[in-house]
C-alpha cells in the first residue's frame, strides 16, 4: 500500500505517524443558561474543582482526540476519543481528582489476572489501559475502555410501559449471571449491581465515526461556566451487542466481607443487619434486578429519605411479609436482630408490619407457567440465609432461563 492509500484510509488498523487532530466547531451549538444545572452538576455532592475540565477536541497523551461526552457519575465524566496512532475508538473514564484509592482500578488490576477463557469475561467491562491526567485542581486517574452503548436502564425507559418483554429479561439475565460468575470465580463482589450499570454492547463499530459527526455536523448542547464546559452526553445506540457489567467503584475483593455496601433498596438482609456478607450479596440483587426489568413496581423502595433507622426498620418488615419470618440459624448471626425479631422470629413491632401480601399476587408481567417459573426464580435468589440462594451457574441453569429440558 503507498503511503498516500494508508493517509486517505480511515479504517487502517495502525498509523506509524498519528493522523491529525481534527478540528470541532468553536460555534452553532445551543447554550444552556448559566444558572441551570446540567448533567453531573445536578449530583449531590457535585464540587466543579473535583471533576476535569474536559473539552471536545482535546488530545491527550498526544494520542486520544476527545470526540464526544458519553455519561457522567458520581466519580467520573466519560468521553468517547479516537485514538489518532490507532484509527480505532477508545472510551475514557476520567476520574475526579479526590479518590485517595482508585477502587476501581484496582479491581480492574486483580481481574486482568482472572481466568482468560471463562464465557463471563464477555460480560464484564475490561480495562485496556489508564493513564494519569493533571488537571487545574489535581490528578486525575483515566482509565481506557472499549466503547459500550447505553445502559439497560436507558433501553428500559424506551419501552412502552417501562418494562420488558420476558425474552430480553432471560436473554439479558443469562449474560448477567454469566458476568457475575466470572467476578465471583475471580474473588470479586460487585455490590452495585443494577441495571443503569449493565451496558449494552456494540454491534455495529460504525456508529462510532457518526457519532465523531455528529459532534462535527451538529455539535452537543452545553454550558460554560467559568472556564468549564459542561456538555450534554450522547447516546449510542448501536446494535444489541453483549450486555456488559460495569462501574467497580464499590467492588470488593475478597470472599468476606463487612459494613455498609449496596443501594438502599438493594441492600441484602445480611447488609443491612450488619453481619459479614459475601458474593451472595449479588444474587439478592439478581432477584431484584430480574423483578425490575419486568415489573413497574419494585419489591423494595426507600421508605423514610430522613431516618436510616427508619428505613432500614421498614425495610427488613417489608422482608418479613413478603418472605416470612427470618429462621433461628439467621437470627443468631447478629445482634441486631433482636431489635427487629424476638429469638422465634416475631415482628416485634418498631415499625408496624405492611398487610400480608404474597409475592406472586404482585407479578403482573407474566401468566400461568411462564409466572410460576418467574417466581420460583425470584424466589431463589431472594432467601434470608444467603447460602440458601441460587448460586450464579446454579441461576444460569434455573428453568426459566433455559427452559424446562435442561
Ligand atoms: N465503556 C463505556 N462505553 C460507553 N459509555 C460508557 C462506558 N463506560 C461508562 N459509560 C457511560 O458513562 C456513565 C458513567 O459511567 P460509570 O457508571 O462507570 O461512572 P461512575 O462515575 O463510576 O458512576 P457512578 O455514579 O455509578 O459511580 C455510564 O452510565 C455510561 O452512560
Amino acid at each position: 500500500m503507498s503511503r498516500l492509500d494508508r493517509d486517505s484510509s480511515p479504517n487502517m488498523s495502525s498509523l506509524a505517524v498519528p493522523a491529525p487532530p481534527r478540528q470541532f466547531p468553536s460555534h452553532g451549538f445551543e447554550e444552556i443558561e448559566p444558572s441551570q444545572q446540567v448533567e453531573e452538576e445536578r449530583l449531590p455532592f457535585y464540587k466543579r474543582e473535583d471533576y476535569y475540565p474536559m473539552r471536545i477536541g482535546h488530545v491527550l497523551q498526544s494520542r486520544y482526540q476527545v470526540v464526544a461526552k458519553l455519561g457522567y457519575g458520581t466519580s467520573s465524566t466519560v468521553w468517547l476519543s479516537r485514538d489518532l496512532r490507532e484509527n480505532k475508538y477508545w472510551v475514557l473514564k476520567v476520574h475526579i481528582n479526590t479518590l485517595k484509592h482508585n477502587q476501581e482500578l484496582k479491581v480492574y488490576r486483580h481481574l486482568a489476572s482472572g481466568n482468560k477463557e471463562h464465557p463471563g469475561r464477555d460480560h464484564v467491562r475490561q480495562l485496556e489501559t489508564s493513564f494519569k491526567l493533571r488537571g487545574p485542581h489535581g490528578e486525575h486517574d483515566v482509565s481506557v475502555m472499549a466503547p459500550l452503548g447505553i445502559s439497560l436502564r436507558t433501553l428500559q425507559e424506551m419501552q412502552k410501559g417501562g418494562v420488558f418483554q420476558k425474552d430480553l429479561v432471560t436473554g439479558a439475565l443469562s449474560q448477567v449471571l454469566l458476568g457475575l460468575n466470572f467476578l465471583h470465580e475471580a474473588g470479586v463482589i460487585h455490590t452495585d449491581l443494577h441495571s443503569d450499570n449493565l451496558l449494552i454492547g456494540i454491534k455495529d463499530d460504525s456508529i462510532l465515526s457518526t457519532v465523531e459527526e455528529n459532534e462535527v455536523q451538529k455539535p452537543s448542547t452545553r454550558k460554560r461556566i467559568g472556564d468549564t464546559v459542561i456538555y450534554v452526553s450522547r447516546y449510542m445506540l448501536g446494535g444489541a451487542g453483549p450486555l456488559t457489567i460495569c462501574d467497580f467503584g464499590q467492588a470488593r475483593i475478597g470472599n468476606e466481607q463487612r459494613g455498609n455496601a449496596m443501594p438502599v433498596p438493594y441492600r441484602a438482609p445480611e447488609v443491612i443487619l450488619d453481619m459479614p456478607w459475601g458474593v451472595a450479596v449479588d444474587t439478592w440483587a439478581v432477584g431484584l434486578l430480574a423483578w425490575d426489568l419486568l415489573e413497574r413496581e419494585s419489591i423494595f423502595r426507600i421508605y423514610d429519605q430522613e431516618s436510616e433507622e427508619l428505613n432500614d426498620a421498614h425495610h427488613l418488615a417489608a422482608m418479613t411479609t413478603l418472605l416470612g419470618p427470618p429462621p433461628p440459624e439467621f437470627l443468631k448471626r447478629s445482634e441486631k436482630t433482636g431489635r427487629y425479631w424476638t429469638k422465634d422470629g416475631q415482628w416485634k413491632g418498631v415499625v408496624p408490619l405492611p398487610p400480608k401480601t404474597e409475592l406472586e399476587s404482585l407479578i403482573h408481567a407474566l401468566a400461568g407457567e411462564d409466572k410460576e417459573l418467574f417466581l420460583n426464580f425470584v424466589q431463589c435468589f431472594l432467601s434470608w440465609l444467603p447460602e440458601e440462594r441460587l448460586a450464579t451457574l446454579q441461576g444460569y441453569f434455573h428453568h426459566w432461563l433455559r427452559g424446562k429440558n435442561t
